[in-house]
């Protein structure tokens, strides 16, 4: 196999060489590496080192770029996983390379975690992690960590294929973003739950291509049910921009206050945190001393994820000013106003133009208009 060496964060290892001409889809070498998925490592590895579980499974390894750097950055027990001859035998060539005693399975990732146990379990498939959540949720002990890069099944572009995959309706809004990660938590949740185990978000975040969800499991009916209490829905107006949210199994139907309209369920899907303040600040704290690529742009979404309101779904300011046909202004003064007018606001981690906000639409729509 063509190679070629890579270094990310303190790790230095082999990659299957990639076509130059191939931007789309990433991944056009014999095992699969993706550089544009380096943040994305960075941002576990850096979880992991405040975490420090008993064992870590890399369960879609391909080069094991994820299982090595955790190794060798971390310094936990590590298993690297694939069915991939070729990604296997790379894998165990760089485990070799490196000097460490991790351990390399050749195998369906299903069979290995339905036989086994591991304190964290973190899965990155091709495109949807579906087909494996089940399996994880019996095989892991503390940890889940998912990333997803089917986005537009998530997202509601394409609706027939979220909904055979994730079982739940999501629709194409203009906070798709914040919806295809609350549809994919939704999905985990439920597979998680039905184990009588809890499921609490550490660290989600919708990112450019992908979802990446960090979560910590809990035994126990009791767990289960807090987790239970937070399935529920966005309810969109048809008309126009109102939004709100239901917690519940099943949507109630419920009519828009501005325009009376009936509110079209988005779900289920997980409503509440996405995000364990106490892990973000721990994170924070580690950053500086670990050695991190896309440090900088991690230590930005730590600082903007820790700000942002618990709300499912947001406003994307920029419409609500083009509907009003006014300048959009600021999002930084849109905040300021509505916190004086005494409402809670902020921005949301993955859009420049995504504000969170308790105020009413009216007030929200005379804080944009400069009234
Ligand atoms: C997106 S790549 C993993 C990328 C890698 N984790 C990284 O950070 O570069 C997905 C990998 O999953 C492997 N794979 C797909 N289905 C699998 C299965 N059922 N069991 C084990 N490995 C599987 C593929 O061979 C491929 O190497
Ligand atoms: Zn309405």
């Amino acid at each position: 196999m063509d190679v070629v060496e890579v270094t990310e964060g303190r790790t230095r290892f082999f990659v299957s060489r990639q076509d130059p001409h191939l931007q789309f889809p990433p991944g056009s070498g014999q095992v699969f590496y993706n550089s544009r998925m380096e943040m994305n490592r960075d941002a576990t590895v850096l979880l992991l080192s405040v975490l420090r579980p008993e064992s870590y499974l890399d369960a879609m390894g391909a080069s094991g770029v994820r299982g090595l750097r955790v190794a060798h950055e971390v310094g936990i027990p590590v298993t690297i996983n694939d069915w991939n001859a070729k990604a296997v035998d790379l894998a165990r060539q760089n485990v070799e390379a490196l000097g460490l005693v991790a351990e390399v399975t050749h195998g369906d990732a299903n069979v290995l975690m339905s036989g086994r146990t591991f304190d964290a379990v973190d899965l990155d498939p091709f495109g949807t992690p579906a087909p494996f959540v089940d399996s994880a949720a019996r095989s892991a002990g503390n940890y889940l960590f998912v990333t997803a890069t089917d986005t537009a099944p998530l997202c509601g572009a394409h609706l027939k294929a979220g909904m055979r995959r994730y079982f739940s309706r999501p629709r194409n809004t203009e906070y798709h973003a914040e919806v295809g990660l609350r549809t994919l938590m939704g999905f985990v949740v439920r597979e998680v739950i039905k184990y009588d185990r809890g499921v609490e978000p550490l660290f989600c975040y919708a990112h450019e291509h992908f979802h990446r969800l960090h979560l910590r499991l809990r035994y126990g009916a009791a767990a289960a049910d807090r987790a239970l209490a937070r399935i529920g829905y966005v309810m969109q107006c048809p008309n126009c921009l109102y939004r709100s949210e239901q917690t519940g199994m099943l949507p109630e139907p419920e009519e828009c206050p501005l325009c009376s309209a009936a509110l079209v369920p988005v779900g289920p899907l997980w409503t509440g945190g996405i995000n364990d303040d106490a892990t973000l600040a721990a994170m924070q704290e580690a950053l500086p001393s670990v050695t991190a690529g896309t440090g900088a742009r991690i230590g930005r979404l730590l600082a903007t994820c820790r700000q942002e309101l618990d709300t499912s779904s947001h406003y994307d300011y920029h419409v609500i000013a083009k509907r009003l046909r006014v300048s959009p202004g600021r999002i930084e003064t849109v905040i300021e106003r509505l916190v004086a007018l005494g409402y809670r606001a902020s921005r949301a981690h993955y859009s420049g133009t995504a504000l969170k906000t308790d105020a009413p639409l009216p007030v929200l729509e005379k804080v944009v208009s400069g009234g």
